[in-house]
């Protein structure tokens, strides 16, 4: 854990108290399997060599091997740093669950994911469990390190209050006088073409990770905890952050070609984070005080009209030169903007803190292509995810703009939408998610 974490994630260093540095992890139980191999790793002192000889080098993208840290006062995977992978989930509760039910499997999940994030096997294991019975852990993440695996969860509006088979809301898990006001029901904004089974969700959990096979892992184990209480109904794979909450590091580039998550809110900056991410006390229920409001966009990008778009229009779309980034009529990419030097009608002239009195939203978002549509053309685009302290004050004035004149809304359409109450972070083993909701 580096110091930059442990400002992040509101955890001291060192207080990582559900992943026991005594605990075996998925590496050490693969490099300790035979004497001979641990004396070897033993001896060279390296880390690679603490994993079983026969093992390949580990893939680059698993390179990162570092544990970010599970329990603390905000969740993992907001405003920890930005992994290069994401397997993102929405649930729904089924029919027959109950509270009780619901209850069980947070207490569960959140064991599972302490676990998983600090490259642990899940409950038993994946291959030492009872031979009678199947394993806890599906074991596809076995040798791999903990990759920087953040699993955040979220509370759907429909959680607290659905419609019935007769039309009428329901309350199925006495949830309704819990639900933040600013958990609203997204508004429709103009040009959306929303798939109803691409958006909404009672729950959601982000895994975010630098190797996909673990970020993959996460979300099949907790849907597996979960089975009989929950079923996934959509999911999104991203790959390739188009967003930073690291501003010193290399700003990542979308499918447009474009840097993009240049003016973002930085992981560190904690008074931005108190500003604009962070829900405070007094600002609703007292179980979100410490987290944030999730809105998850699935947003197509019509590559194949883009890339038979002049450099010349491409740059005015965003405002911003593609080679360096930089705003129009400065130089280097971090330049502070001269809002009037770019077309009106520009993405970053019309979503700049200071044509919105101030707003800011953390970005979070991820590249996806999910094939083709049938059509000769990808489906690829942004997995927009944003994170904000009040949604009705944030992202919904800001795409109310955008959606009315952005010059790139020509290039892409919003196809999926999402809103989720990310609750303040687990603080200590034996708590649970949910548990200030629930209790
Ligand atoms: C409602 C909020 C936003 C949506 C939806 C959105 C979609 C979207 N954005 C890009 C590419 C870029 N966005 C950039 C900046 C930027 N975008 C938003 C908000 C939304 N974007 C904000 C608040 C900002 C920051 C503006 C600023 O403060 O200057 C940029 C420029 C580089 C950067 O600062 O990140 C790019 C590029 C795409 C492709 C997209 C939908 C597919
Ligand atoms: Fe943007």
């Amino acid at each position: 854990m580096d110091a930059e974490n442990e400002q992040q994630n509101g955890t001291p260093a060192g207080t990582d108290a559900a992943a026991p540095r005594s605990a075996v992890s998925r590496r050490a139980v693969i490099g300790w399997a035979g004497a001979g191999v641990a004396l070897g790793a033993a001896a060279v002192g390296s880390v690679a060599a603490a994993t079983r000889q026969d093992d390949p080098a580990p893939a680059p993208a698993a390179a990162s091997g570092a544990e970010v840290p599970f329990y603390g006062d905000h969740q993992a995977g907001i405003a920890t740093p930005v992994q290069d992978r994401l397997h993102f989930a929405a649930f729904d509760v089924s029919e027959k669950a109950t509270r009780e039910s619901l209850v069980k499997m947070l207490k569960e999940w959140t064991k599972a994911a302490a676990a998983m994030t600090g490259g642990r096997e899940v409950g038993t294991g994946a291959a030492t469990g009872l031979p009678e019975a199947p394993p806890d852990d599906t074991g596809e993440a076995l040798g791999l390190p903990a990759s920087r695996l953040t699993i955040t969860i979220g509370f759907g509006p429909s959680l607290f209050e659905k419609s019935g088979p007769d039309g009428q809301p329901v309350d199925r898990f006495g949830l309704k006088a819990k639900r933040p006001e600013a958990l609203i029901d997204l508004p429709a904004f103009p040009g959306d073409k929303l798939d109803p089974l691409r958006s909404g969700g009672d729950l959601c959990i982000q895994a975010c990770a630098d190797d996909p096979q673990v970020a993959v892992h996460a979300i099949r184990n907790l849907a597996r905890i979960g089975m009989g209480t929950v079923s996934i109904r959509w999911s999104q794979l991203g790959f390739g952050k188009t967003s930073s909450t690291t501003p010193d590091a290399q700003t990542p580039r979308n499918l447009m070609g474009f840097k993009d998550g240049t003016h973002n809110i930085a992981g560190t900056d904690t008074a931005k984070l108190s500003d604009h991410v962070w829900a405070a006390s007094g600002d609703g229920p007292d179980w979100m005080t410490g987290g944030s409001y999730l809105v998850a966009r699935r947003i197509r990008m019509h590559i194949e009209t883009w890339d038979r778009t002049s450099l010349k229009e491409q740059e005015d779309v965003f405002g911003r030169t593609k080679g360096e980034g930089a705003p129009f009529g400065k130089v280097k990419e971090h330049d502070d903007p001269d809002l009037k030097a770019m077309p009106a009608d520009s993405h970053v002239a019309l979503a700049h803190p200071d044509a919105n009195n101030g707003l800011m939203i953390l970005r979070r978002g991820f590249s996806f292509t999910d094939g083709t549509d049938g059509l000769g053309r990808l489906d690829a685009g942004l997995f927009f995810l944003a994170y904000q302290r009040d949604t009705r004050k944030a992202f919904v004035p800001l795409q109310q703009r955008l959606a009315g004149s952005d010059k790139l809304n020509e290039y892409i359409q919003h196809v999926g939408s999402a809103h989720f109450a990310c609750p303040a972070g687990v603080r200590k083993p034996g708590e649970w998610w949910g548990q200030a909701l629930f209790g």
